[in-house]
């Protein structure tokens, strides 16, 4: 192998954008899925994955998400999932990760998300010796307020080991503003927020990216399609990006990472994390993530420690910083990097 992707495989890694449910191993998504309708239902998609324009390509990757979501029907289903899911960062050497869900209930609401919370944190605290993971509540573009306030209360019931609120889900539904109270709840009792911004090149999500940097905060998630105006915003106000290569690569329909934001916002010494967004349906670890950025852009085996030494300080949970980066300097001690 070559020793630059193996130094990859090897460093210690964070993980702050990964979607719970995308993270789903392709095999047991397959299991999953009982019936033969939609397993060759999965098999177009899968086919189509890579085709068409942004629009067509959301719409795929949107179609997986509900057929998913259809066949995750229990609490053992999503324990399993997330299971998998910190087995696989464990192996791919990952010591810190932040995993986002949007709670939902079972067999109508008697089994309540609070369970659904509860059985994923069980797990994360099961596996907390060999990986550290805190959750992150995602508000679904499509949900009613009502629902949104439910999750902001759920994340205050459960502070230790939720930290934060994320704001996601199909991106032709532009409702930041509509969603724009509770986001500013979250901000009243400290709660960090992230928010998907600019997944699709039309001018209503344009017009949406404003919103949410106007409310700046904690963090952003993509920021595919931006105005210049709104670059130097989010340059000037030092909002950290998290950035999925292949899955952006993928919705933006780019050949490679040379056309991706990536390089503007690293040249500026932005705040930035690199991340797998959708691990098991896009087909990729953080490993392959950041190899393909050092591929690209010619960063040093030093860049890249000190890339994710940076993105360490842009951690919800604050008390793991100094975790992340003991870690990182033993490693580099080891590896003899300086
Ligand atoms: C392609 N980029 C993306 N843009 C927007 N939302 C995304 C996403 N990738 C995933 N999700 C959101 O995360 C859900 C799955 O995880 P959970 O069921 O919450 O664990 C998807 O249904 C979608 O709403």
């Amino acid at each position: 192998m070559d020793d630059v992707q193996c130094f990859c495989e090897l460093i210690p890694k964070i993980e702050l954008h990964a979607h719970l449910n995308g993270c789903i191993r392709s095999s047991t998504f397959r299991q999953l899925l009982s019936s033969p309708t939609d397993q060759t239902r999965l098999d177009t998609l899968d086919k189509e994955f890579s085709v068409g324009d942004t629009h067509a390509r959301m719409a795929n990757v949107f179609e997986k998400f509900s057929l998913l979501r259809s066949c995750v029907t229990n609490l053992d289903d999503i324990r399993r999932i997330a299971r998998e899911t910190l087995e696989d960062f464990i192996s791919d050497n990952v010591i810190y990760a932040e995993l986002r869900t949007r709670p939902r209930s079972f067999h109508n609401g008697k089994i309540p998300s609070s369970s659904y919370i509860e059985a994923i944190l069980d797990i994360m605290k099961k596996y907390e010796e060999k990986i550290c993971s805190r959750l992150i509540l995602s508000i679904d573009r499509t949900q009613t307020l009502e629902q949104a306030m439910e999750t902001l209360k759920l994340a205050e019931n459960y502070r230790t080991h939720i930290v934060g609120l994320d704001f996601s889900g199909d991106p032709n539904i532009k409702s930041f503003e509509r969603f724009r109270p509770v986001f500013d709840l979250a901000k009243q009792i400290n709660l960090s927020t992230t928010i998907h911004i600019g997944e699709l090149p039309d001018k209503e999500c344009i017009n949406e990216n404003n919103l949410i940097i106007d409310y700046k905060p904690t963090r952003l998630g993509h920021f595919n399609f931006r105005t210049n105006d709104q670059e130097q915003r989010v340059l000037k106000e030092q909002i950290p990006l998290e950035l999925c290569p292949t899955s952006n690569l993928l919705t933006m329909n780019l050949l490679d990472l040379t056309e991706h934001h990536f390089d503007l916002f690293y040249k500026n010494k932005h705040p930035l994390a690199i991340c797998t967004d959708d691990s098991g349906l896009m087909n990729c670890n953080l490993s392959s993530e950041l190899f393909q950025v050092v591929q690209t852009f010619h960063l040093t085996k030093k860049e890249l420690y000190e890339f994710i030494f940076q993105t360490s300080n842009l951690i919800f949970d604050k008390n793991m910083i100094e975790f992340c980066q003991k870690k990182l300097n033993i490693f580099s001690q080891q590896s003899n990097l300086f």
